[in-house]
């Protein structure tokens, strides 16, 4: 059965209600609740082991949560109840995410990894794979517009003179960039990012900036705009792009509220001195 269960009601597109996650012994995630509202950009900050990537997991479905509930609601006003999909469904619900070490297919060309993105839509337009075999008209249309779709990301990322080089070959940081605009082309309504700016060169960084401004605003490409939910440790980009900033702190939630709310609470400095003690 979908996970369509009810009409939506308020502007925010990713509901977390009393997450928590246990490993045996250890409550990594404590009892958090916190809202993306639709179109913006929210981050998720703490200190290291605060549970950031845990929540992470459980959004996209690498967790089963111990307890809690996590709502995508959808812009047709369904909502999926994304703690009971596996990770392939919320993938399909619209949650797209890229991870905290490149995860991109480093034999293969720039473009050959945005067309594999949207092989789930390519098979539905083919009869999953029989269209393909036959040459039908159905496929060639699909076929097209997914090189369209990732000729537009690649131009949104600077790559486009790159779309046949090796994907394993590029500077790291359009290595980055290519892992967001590959999760771009599966259309999602939220882009889940883990540490997007770990690595980058203060240039490099910049770009990111740039480029997830233009996601969230829908002016990278034609496609509209998309919700980004992101984990950084980088505070410079941190407090520059997001709308929304979420504090956790061993995995509990100390703060919330605008980037410049936050980063005067006196719990987050406290939160942060400490990492500086121990560290
Ligand atoms: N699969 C797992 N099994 C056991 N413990 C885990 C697992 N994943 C995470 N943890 C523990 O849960 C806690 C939170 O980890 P998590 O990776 O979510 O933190 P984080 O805020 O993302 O940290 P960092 O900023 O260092 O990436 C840590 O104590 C970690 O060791």
């Amino acid at each position: 059965m979908s996970a369509a269960l009810q009409p939506a009601a308020g502007t925010e597109i990713l509901e977390v209600k009393s997450l928590s996650m246990r490993f045996g012994g250890l409550l990594a995630v404590d009892g958090v609740d916190f809202q993306v509202q639709r179109g913006s950009i929210t981050a998720l900050i703490g200190p290291n082991g605060a549970g950031k990537t845990t929540v992470f997991n459980c959004i996209t479905g690498f967790y089963r949560p111990t307890a809690g509930q996590i709502r995508l609601r959808r812009a047709d006003g369904s909502v999926a109840a994304l703690q009971t999909l596996k990770d392939h469904r919320i993938a399909r619900a619209g949650v797209a995410r890229t991870f905290q070490n490149i995860r991109l297919f480093a034999g293969m060309t720039v473009l050959e990894n945005l067309l594999i993105a949207q092989h789930i839509k390519l098979q539905k337009a083919t009869g999953f794979g029989i269209g393909a075999m036959l040459g039908l008209s159905g496929y060639r249309a699909a076929e097209a517009e997914a090189i369209d779709r990732a000729a537009e990301w690649l131009r949104a990322i600077g790559l486009l003179d790159r779309a046949d080089d090796i994907a394993g070959g590029l500077p790291y940081g359009a290595q980055r960039r290519l892992e967001i605009a590959r999760a771009m082309c599966t259309m999602p309504a939220l882009l889940c990012l883990d540490e997007p700016a770990a690595g980058l060169n203060p240039r490099e960084s910049d770009d990111l900036a740039k480029l997830l401004v233009s996601i969230r605003d829908g002016t990278a490409t034609a496609s509209p705009p998309t919700s980004v939910l992101l984990i950084e440790h980088d505070m410079g980009i941190v407090m520059r792009i997001s709308d929304h900033v979420v504090v956790l702190d061993h995995g509990r939630k100390i703060a919330e509220g605008p980037p410049d709310q936050v980063r005067n609470d006196r719990h987050v400095i406290a939160a942060y001195l400490g990492e500086d003690e121990e560290g």
